[in-house]
């Protein structure tokens, strides 16, 4: 037997399968093992180097550390502020109400965040947030997440080995492995099937329940903040399940990545250098953001240079710096100011902050950040500017779930899904820091949720069929077999290249229909892409089968894109350039149809209950909504 056609398949059973060991992903399977489910974590990436890792900033949670003026209402306002109403409420609500338990608890689990000098943990300010609420290990605030989960993991698996001999009895992480199809019996989840990337074995997990926790979608895009293994896997996987994405016109342009050099475009530079004190300015020096303060954010922003600076020492007296405003404000000012010829050579502005504040604070609080630019670009940021500009960084779209228990909404059963794979939390723009909340707080309820599943099915476990264990095989090993059809980095070039010039930062009409054709002769492509090279580590092959999935995620971004006819968070129509309450009232959901092509509908977004409309004015609401939503409004009692 040769090796390309070896489908010997290893077996596994487990009570919840748990794809992705990201934030998210750990959380959920901590929760399914502390309710007693046998438990698998997949992980297509090394363990611990997921996108959570990567997170600089810090992560949002109304604790009131630094300002006691800080709760759950004021970080819920903002939320939905941010998401310019579009956010699924109740996510919004437990997201605010849950955040500040479950950063405690990291505590518990061993995480040491940054303390104020009274002891309690620091929090720093960041863009869209009322005041500082990101709780932070200097600028390496993923690692210690990450860390800290996997240590609670460990702690896990020893408690397992006391009571069974077994460290892996009742958690077990299988790294480096990707899951390609879910497989189903009837509506139910039945099982997944995978492939290892270092021998290209073939996996199959037998379980009732998954989890989907594999994060984001952005390397469809040529400049982006992701990595490599952010190939929308979890959303395609959804949708070929029969459960549904919503929002996916909504992508992120974060508006500080890396320009220069050109090795590095779209790296990070992480918001905290904004909340630290950096600013904005073009190539003709100037602090640019105070023209773009818009109309629905102007009574909270500064108007002055003064007015700003004063903010970081009193921030109770004086109003934010526009530089702070949301990352999908700053990113179209930015991309403005670069297309009226006020850019720098390498085509960004500059962010400043050598200029405001002494190197010693800068080593102590952007350690990262100073170590990024002197080795990627030869730039000491304690003495120069940098050079930056929008990268794809973050989805707000994603797997719809009921907000409670993170079930994916559709026709399928046993499916859950958390962090940044699912869909709502966000509505159109996601702020900095509420990611990291989010992974926690919806990780820990789908982990739940499954396990409690998992108890209704017992006894009548869906099996799995070998056809579809058959079907499986063919489609993994299918580009390996081809005699002839394109090289795979041929075709993810040219789909990367459709999506950042022509479903990019601004859009409009036009170049949205192109994009449509594109991506349908792709179509034909991405089905006959040829891997040589067996099945042992080889990224063309493991590129073939990614690509089906970025294909089918960019149709429905590029499909909704066109269908919504207004700006909003992170889709800027040119042509439509105004939000559109009306269009506030609609979530755009994308299935797969019977020959899996993308169908777009309409769905009424759930009404915000009364209660948490009445935490807001009626005259910010009335930016937002109609006459007939608010025709019940009353304020909140306490006002606050
Ligand atoms: C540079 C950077 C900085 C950031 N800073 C912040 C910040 O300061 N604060 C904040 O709140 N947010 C921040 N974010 C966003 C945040 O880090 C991510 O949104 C979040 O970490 C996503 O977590 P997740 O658990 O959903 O998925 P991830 O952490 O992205 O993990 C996904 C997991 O799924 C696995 N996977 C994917 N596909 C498959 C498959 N087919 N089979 C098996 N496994 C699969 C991956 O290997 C990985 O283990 C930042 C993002 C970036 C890129």
């Amino acid at each position: 037997m040769t090796e390309a056609n070896n489908t010997a398949i290893e077996r596994h059973q487990y009570d919840v399968v748990v794809i992705g060991a990201g934030g998210a992903g750990l959380r959920a399977a901590i929760e399914a093992r502390l309710a007693g489910k046998k438990t698998a974590i997949i992980s297509k990436s090394l363990f611990g180097k997921a996108h959570t890792v990567m997170a600089e900033g810090g992560a949002a949670a109304a604790m009131g550390n630094m300002n006691a003026n800080d709760n759950w209402m004021v970080h819920f306002r903002d939320t939905m502020r941010g998401g310019k109403f579009l956010n699924n409420f109740r996510m919004a609500e437990l997201h605010a109400k849950e955040a500040p338990d479950r950063i405690w608890e990291l505590e518990t689990y061993g995480a040491l965040f940054d303390r104020t000098k009274d002891g309690k943990i620091s929090q720093r300010n960041f863009g869209g947030h009322e005041y500082p609420r990101l709780a932070h290990v200097g600028d390496r605030t993923g690692l210690e997440l990450i860390r800290t989960l996997q240590q609670k993991i460990v702690s896990l698996q020893q408690e397992d080995f006391a009571a069974t001999g077994d460290y892996e009895s009742g958690i077990r992480v299988f790294a480096e492995t990707t899951i390609t199809e879910l497989i189903l019996n009837g509506d139910r989840i039945a099982g997944a099937f995978g492939y290892t990337r270092e021998k290209g074995d073939f996996l199959l997990f037998e379980t009732p329940a998954i989890v989907l926790a594999t994060g984001g979608v952005g390397k469809s895009y040529k400049v982006t903040s992701n990595s490599w293994e952010y190939t929308g896997d979890g959303h395609a996987l959804a949708l070929r399940a029969g459960a549904t994405l919503i929002n996916m016109e909504f992508l992120q342009f974060h508006p500080t990545g890396m320009v220069w050099p050109p090795s590095v475009k779209g790296i990070l530079v992480t918001e905290s250098v904004r909340g630290d004190g950096g600013i904005l300015k073009n190539s003709e020096g100037k602090r640019f953001m105070f023209d773009y303060v818009p109309d629905v954010f102007r009574k909270q922003y500064a108007e002055t240079e003064e007015e700003a600076d004063r903010w970081y020492t009193d921030p109770d007296n004086n109003r934010r710096p526009p530089e702070l405003l949301p990352r999908d404000e700053v990113a179209r000012a930015i991309n403005s100011e670069v297309k009226a010829g006020r850019g720098t050579p390498a085509g960004g502005i500059y962010l400043d902050i050598a200029s405001r504040r002494s190197p010693e604070f800068i080593l102590k609080r952007l350690p990262s950040m100073h170590h990024q630019f002197k080795e990627l670009a030869d730039v000491d940021i304690t003495k120069q500017p940098m050079e930056i500009g929008p990268t794809c960084h973050y989805v707000m779209g994603g797997v719809e779930v009921d907000p409670e228990s993170g079930a994916a909404a559709g026709t399928v059963q046993g499916l859950f899904a958390a962090g940044e794979v699912s869909g709502g939390m966000h509505g159109s723009n996601r702020l900095g820091g509420n990611s990291l909340s989010d992974l926690l707080v919806f990780g820990k309820r789908a982990g739940e949720h499954a396990a409690t599943y998992v108890d209704s099915v017992a006894g009548s476990r869906p099996a799995v069929a070998q056809s579809d264990v058959d079907g499986a095989v063919r489609t993994a090993l299918a580009p390996l077999e081809r005699t002839e059809g394109e090289n795979p980095y041929e075709v993810w070039h040219d789909l990367q290249q459709v999506m950042q010039d022509l479903v990019g930062i601004i859009r409009r009409k036009s170049e949205l229909e192109d994009s449509l054709k594109h991506l349908a002769d792709l179509r034909g492509r991405v089905a006959n892409v040829r891997a040589t090279g067996g099945r042992k580590f080889n990224p063309g092959w493991h590129l073939a089968l990614d690509l089906r999935n970025m294909l089918v995620v960019s149709e429905c971004t590029a499909k909704a894109a066109l269908e919504r006819e207004e700006s909003r968070g992170g889709h800027t129509r040119e042509d439509f350039p105004e939000m559109d309450p009306k269009w506030r009232q609609v979530n755009l959901v994308c299935s797969l149809g019977p020959s899996s092509e993308v169908a777009l509908r309409h769905q009424p977004i759930p009404e915000i209950r009364p209660e948490l409309l009445g935490l807001f004015e009626l005259s910010e609401l009335k930016k937002y909504m109609t006459e007939q939503e608010l025709a019940s409004y009353k304020p909140a009692e306490d006002g606050e």
